[in-house]
């Protein structure tokens, strides 16, 4: 004898027409994460931002492993630490600050998180990327999301920047997305599209940016995806992402642009290439990634990052003023 709610619930009745058509809200089973982040709790949350700042951010920023230096160049800026913002999640992992910093750059308000949120913390896709809904009721306009990566692309050195162009959203192929449960449509459709989910016009000043920082050599434009983590990848699995088009392989950013994709955001990302992925099988122990290295190549690099960002964060300030 079965004791689940399927066969205990008389409308939940398995093989029947009515369990397989019921449209009935009873039948939905809200993810947890939806409960806790509704549309007034994000709405409590930005107020907590916008008025502790006093400001009205335009550009929102996410550093990625090792780039916390990102948020460290905003001028005259308001520090929330996450533990002290009601109903944020606290980060967990070495190299990811913890704070949210509002201020200026290059003359744009902006608001960066100097720490994200991770699917491998423990923590529901919708709550990595819950911020991103803030950063949107806070005034974004513009996600900036940048990450650490491991470049699959024979071409790419370490210490490349990798502007994505596209993602491969491996934890959706899993049926995992951070807009499962019923949708609001204060933040956006229920179906929303994703093709030119990369804005294009801002990828192309990147690269006259690169240009101009006499970088373009390390400046590529390419595809990323998002595994689950923690552990890095297997030589199999690496073969596979190479073979299905990926570039660069991590373990974030791709639920935090499907996020801002919904609700309308502007979107510009890219990877730091930290490690290069073995696609073939060797005794070589440097095959191996591990996370001091990722860190120490974020920090060698984090100037030219900080600068493309702020090159960047300029012009769009320029084109709006
Ligand atoms: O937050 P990001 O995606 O930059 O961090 C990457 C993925 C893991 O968190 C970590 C692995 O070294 O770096
Ligand atoms: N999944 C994954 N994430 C990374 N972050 C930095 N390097 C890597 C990598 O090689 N794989």
């Amino acid at each position: 004898m079965c004791n689940t709610d399927c066969c205990s619930n008389p409308k939940g009745k398995a093989g029947t027409k009515t369990a397989i058509n019921s449209t009935n809200s009873s039948d939905i089973i809200p993810t947890p994460e939806s409960l806790l982040y509704p549309y007034e709790v994000i709405e409590e949350i930005a107020d907590f931002i916008t008025k502790g700042s006093g400001m009205r951010p335009k550009i929102g920023i996410i550093c990625g492993s090792g780039l916390g230096s990102l948020a460290d160049i905003i001028q005259d800026p308001k520090i929330f630490e996450y533990e002290k913002i009601p109903n944020f999640p606290v980060s967990t992992v070495e190299g990811h600050a913890g704070r949210l910093v509002v201020g200026t750059l290059e003359g744009a308000t902006v608001m960066a998180m100097q720490g994200r949120f991770h699917f491998y913390e423990g923590y529901p896709l919708a709550k990595c990327s819950m911020p991103v809904r803030v950063m949107k009721l806070c005034g974004v306009e513009y996600l900036f999301a940048t990450n650490a990566a491991g470049g699959i692309n024979p071409r790419f050195a370490v210490g490349d920047i990798m502007l994505m162009h596209d993602h491969v959203n491996m934890l959706g192929f899993a049926g995992n997305s951070p807009l499962q449960g019923p949708n609001d449509p204060r933040f956006g459709p229920r179906f929303p599209a994703l093709v030119n989910s990369y804005n294009k016009d801002l990828i192309n000043k990147a690269i006259e940016i690169g240009k101009a920082m006499g970088i373009e050599s390390n400046i590529h434009v390419g595809v990323y995806s998002c595994l689950g983590g923690p552990n890095y990848e297997t030589i199999a699995e690496l073969k596979a992402l190479r073979m299905m088009g990926v570039d660069a392989v991590g373990m974030s950013t791709v639920h935090e642009v499907i996020t801002a994709r919904h609700c309308d955001m502007k979107v510009f990302a890219f990877s730091l290439i930290t490690n290069k992925c073995a696609t073939e099988y060797s005794d070589k122990k440097d095959d191996e990634a591990n996370h001091d290295e990722v860190m120490a190549v974020a920090k060698n690099r984090q100037k030219a990052c900080c600068e493309l960002v702020s090159r960047l964060i300029r012009e769009i300030h320029m084109a709006s003023a």
